[in-house]
Parts: C-alpha cells; structure tokens; sequence
C-alpha cells in the first residue's frame, strides 16, 4: 500500500461551535494531486485551515506529514509547517521587505542559521518558479502572477513533502492562472504531494486530477463529468 501523506477518518470540521463538515474521509497518498471543490461556504477553507492547524480537529481521526490532528498542540504547529507548503489566494506577502527578504524571513522563522546555505535555497527557490532575476524586489512591484510565484517559491522552501493551495488562482486573470496551475503541475511532477482548494472550473477541465468536492456538510469524491 502506498504511504499516506494525509488521512482523515471520521473527522468534523468545526467553524467555532459550528458544523461545518461532518464525517470527513479523505486519504492522500505520496505523489497524489488532488482539487477541492464546492462553493462558496461550503467548508473548502475550513478543511484546509484544519490541515495546516489553524483550527484543531475536535472529533475524528487525522494525521498529516506524521502529525496527528487530534493531539496537535500550539508548539508543534510550527513544525508542522515546516513539513508542508502553504499557498494562498491572496499571497501573503510582506509588503515592507524584498522578495529576498520575504524568503529570509521565512527561513529564519524555521530554525535555519547558515546565510550561505539559506541564500542558495532562496535562489534555488526563485529559480525554480522563474523569479531569480526580482528577487529585490518588493511585492508591491509585481504582478498578482509574479507574486503567486514568489508564494509559491516561500512554500518550497522547507521542501515540503506536501503543499496546500487554497484558490492560488483566485486573483489573477486566466492566462496567468494558467501559468501558475503549470507551475504546480510542474511542482507535482517533481514528486511533491499537492491539493488544492479552487473555484477554476477552467483549470479542472483542463488538468484533470483526481476531484473531491465539499456539498451538503459533506466531503466525497466526483468524477469528472461530474465536476460542474
Ligand atoms: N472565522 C469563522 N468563524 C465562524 N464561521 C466561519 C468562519 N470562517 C468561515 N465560517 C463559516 O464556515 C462555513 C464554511 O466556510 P469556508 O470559508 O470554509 O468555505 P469555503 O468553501 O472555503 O468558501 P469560499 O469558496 O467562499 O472560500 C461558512 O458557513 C462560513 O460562514
């Protein structure tokens, strides 16, 4: 049997006190690309925010990246980041500081010290989503699309068995979706694990995945045809 890299089991996913997603089951194996997704309110982010443990999985079973959901405490949320890349719809980056030093930052909130090493990973980063040539640059000076990259290179920078991407295409334009949804692929290819939360009916029908869909307080997976 393959090696899961995420595993819900009969988990709720609560929003406060209420409901959001009940009886969750959800396995990702090593390598997996999977979408999510349902519309609007329909428990997307909330799934995620579960995941990458910003809200805490009450009731069911979870493990993901060997952390396991129930039991995870405030002090290993950092370590749980480290071990998966995090990409979201609007960037999340800091606007006062160079793209390098967004990427600096970053490393040095996780425990590394050695500036020579932290400056290759930073450029081998940047290159790999074609960014090296910005990388002083402040995020402000860049399209929604070179952002999107620069985020995308911050979630690669652990080397993350895992990336979760909730809407990374929600802000820009279609030919620039595109081309950060080849860049995932590309990501995914390189044997990185990856789901993504989107609303790009687009993007699904033209790299097909493996589809799960929130509905009705419910997460299962679709076919394609059955997508839209
Ligand atoms: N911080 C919060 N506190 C309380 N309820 C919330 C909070 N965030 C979301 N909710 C509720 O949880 C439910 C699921 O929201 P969620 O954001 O997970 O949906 P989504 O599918 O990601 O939607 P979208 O596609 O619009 O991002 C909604 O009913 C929403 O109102």
């Amino acid at each position: 049997m393959k090696e899961a890299i995420l595993h819900l089991e009969k988990a709720d996913i609560y929003q406060r006190d209420s409901l959001v997603l009940s009886q969750v089951n959800l396995r990702l194996n090593k390598g997996d690309f999977y979408y999510l997704i349902g519309k609007t309110g329909s428990g997307k982010s909330s799934l995620m925010k579960t995941l990458y443990g910003d809200l805490l999985l009450r009731k069911g079973k979870g493990s993901i990246v060997d952390f396991d959901l129930p039991t995870l405490k405030e002090k290993d949320i950092p370590f749980l980041r480290r071990k998966i890349g995090i990409v979201f719809q609007d960037f999340k980056l800091l606007n006062d500081r160079t793209i390098y030093d967004n990427l600096i930052f970053v490393l040095k909130a996780t425990g590394w010290k050695d500036s020579g090493k932290m400056k290759t990973k930073i450029y081998e980063v940047l290159e790999k989503v074609g960014m090296k040539e910005k990388y002083y640059k402040k995020p402000f000076e860049l399209s929604g699309g070179e952002q999107q990259r620069v985020a995308i290179a911050r979630a690669l920078l652990n080397d993350p068995e895992l990336i979760l991407a909730d809407e990374p295409t929600g802000n820009l334009d279609p030919k620039t979706s595109l081309e950060v949804m080849e860049l995932l692929n590309e990501i995914h290819q390189s044997g990185k694990t990856i789901l993504m939360a989107t609303h790009d009916y687009a993007l699904i029908v033209k790299f097909k995945q493996k589809t799960i869909k929130c509905e009705g307080g419910e997460v299962f997976e679709v076919v394609q045809q059955a997508v839209i």
